[in-house]
């Protein structure tokens, strides 16, 4: 049996979302409620949903606002909007939008079942069709960068679609995964890509000169000061300005980086003039920006303004199938530089795809470049690559790994019993490392929270512990 589709049902009206979300729960449907437009953008940002139903009216925001914002970026989540008896204007409006159906309260409970149906039919439809679609297109390359991982076809998609508009992009992933490569790819792939791309690795600047960089200053705003300097905010005029490691600034600079995000203003230091530039922000960090939020060490207005479309890139371990493609892509890069030929075994990749590489795509990408250069031959062998990765085979790690996945098949032995088993063994150890903490245990699962309490439910898993 599939699993049970989510639903996000973002509505104000306490009495109605109630009564609908336990008839939707009564037909198979997990609902996740939402009572403002904040609380529902929250959502999306950290539940996996499979369908939005959407109120027009909401306390902070209005459905076809969210809709909006929502549309390029979940363009495979159907969203059925909820209009007031006679309000067909916004139907029509909504619709125009790409909304895939509208209901009029008061809203028949069969009616709504059967739009969620057509609903997922529909977007079952859209699954099959873009697999065909990346097959037929051989949609595996954006820029050069190479896939052919599920989830970094969905990144390529996602970047395609928004690059061409001026939205906020707040791409996370750990070190090495391609947030870099990926912002320069929307910035050649929008209507700026003749204007400058400036990218500022916020890390790597002190935080009391990373204002002065990014804002510029008036000769004589401090000490040392002899001349004006553009900041580069303005030298990103009419492009892009890529800041990096967005979560290392400090909470001062993120006040003023809020205004700049608003109206694309800000005063240089020294300056009572407000300057303005033309510029279309994305921004990257390695951490956990929303944790960074709970923790008091992020502005949740800044987070959210900076969080309008949001681009995850998983790790290189989460997408194994795209390393052989890598090792390929770096190898014929090294050949084109060094004129020289290089081959490797599809023994020695299978072994490659094997090893973790915690520093992601670039961590493969120094290692080849090691390799090629240490080769004598032009073939390369496991000995050519870093001695952290020698290691992790000479040493039997994988090995070992393997050994103790080895599975006792005796008489009683069933797969589905099995799977079970294991998924509770990792669902018990996941919340004891987390001290309970479904949040963090779900991510650490890298499952979302629902479809763990989804699970602690059927396998009824002790909830005490919380
Ligand atoms: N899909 C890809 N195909 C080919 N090369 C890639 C791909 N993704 C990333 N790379 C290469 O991997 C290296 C690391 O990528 P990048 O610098 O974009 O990572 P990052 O996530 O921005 O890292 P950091 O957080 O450390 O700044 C770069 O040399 C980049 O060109």
């Amino acid at each position: 049996m599939s699993s049970p589709k989510t639903i996000l049902f973002v509505e104000d009206n306490e009495k109605f979302r109630r009564l609908t979300t336990v008839t939707l729960e009564k037909s198979g449907y997990q609902v996740i409620e939402a009572a403002s437009g904040e609380e529902a953008a929250h959502k999306m940002n950290h539940e996996e949903v499979d369908i939005i139903l959407l109120d027009i009216l909401l306390p902070d925001t209005t459905g076809l606002k969210l809709l909006e914002g929502w549309r390029s970026q979940y363009y495979n989540i159907p969203i059925i909007v909820c209009t007031a008896y006679g309000d067909i204007e916004d139907a029509v409006k909504a619709m125009k939008m790409g909304a895939y159906d509208y209901l009029t309260k008061p809203i028949k409970a069969e009616e709504l079942k059967v739009v969620i149906e057509r609903a997922i039919e529909w977007q079952n439809l859209q699954f099959e069709n873009k697999e065909l679609k990346a097959a037929v297109k051989n949609k595996f390359q954006l820029h050069g960068m190479v896939t052919r991982s599920k989830s970094m076809i969905e990144v390529f998609d996602l970047i395609e679609r928004v690059a061409p508009q001026d939205v906020t992009v707040l791409m996370e992933g750990e070190s090495g995964t391609g947030k870099s490569r990926c912002a320069r790819a929307i910035h050649q792939e929008s209507r700026r890509k003749e204007g400058p791309f400036v990218k500022v690795n916020c890390a790597a600047i002190p935080s009391n000169l990373l204002e002065s960089e990014l804002f510029g200053y008036e000769k004589g705003a401090f000490t040392g000061a002899d001349s004006s300097k553009k900041g580069l905010c303005l030298t990103a005029d009419k492009g892009t300005l890529f800041l990096d490691e967005i979560g290392e600034i400090s909470i001062d600079l993120q006040a003023k980086l809020l205004q700049f995000t608003q109206d694309k203003t800000f005063t240089p230091l020294g300056s009572s003039k407000e300057v303005s530039s033309d510029v279309r922000l994305i921004a990257a960090t390695n951490r956990n920006l929303w944790e960074m939020v709970q923790a008091g060490e992020f502005r949740e207005d800044l987070y959210y303004r900076l969080n309008i479309i949001g681009v995850k890139l998983p790790p290189l371990k989460e997408r194994t199938e795209d390393i052989p493609g890598l090792i390929n892509r770096f190898l014929s890069e090294y050949e084109e530089e060094y004129q020289r030929s290089y081959s490797i075994s599809n023994q020695l990749i299978q072994k490659l795809c094997k090893y973790p590489w915690p520093g992601n795509i670039r961590e493969l990408q120094n290692a080849i470049a090691r390799a090629v250069v240490l080769t004598t031959d032009g073939e390369l062998s496991l000995q050519d690559f870093p001695q952290e990765i020698v290691h992790y085979f000479e040493d039997g790690v994988q090995e070992e790994q393997e050994e103790t996945t080895t599975i006792q098949m005796d008489d009683d032995f069933s797969l589905p019993n099995h799977i079970e088993q294991v998924e509770i063994k990792a669902i018990e150890e996941a919340l004891k490392s987390e001290e309970g903490n479904q949040a963090r245990a779900a991510e650490k699962l890298g499952i979302s929270r629902q479809s763990l309490l989804y699970k602690l439910k059927k396998y009824a898993i002790d909830l005490e512990r919380e």
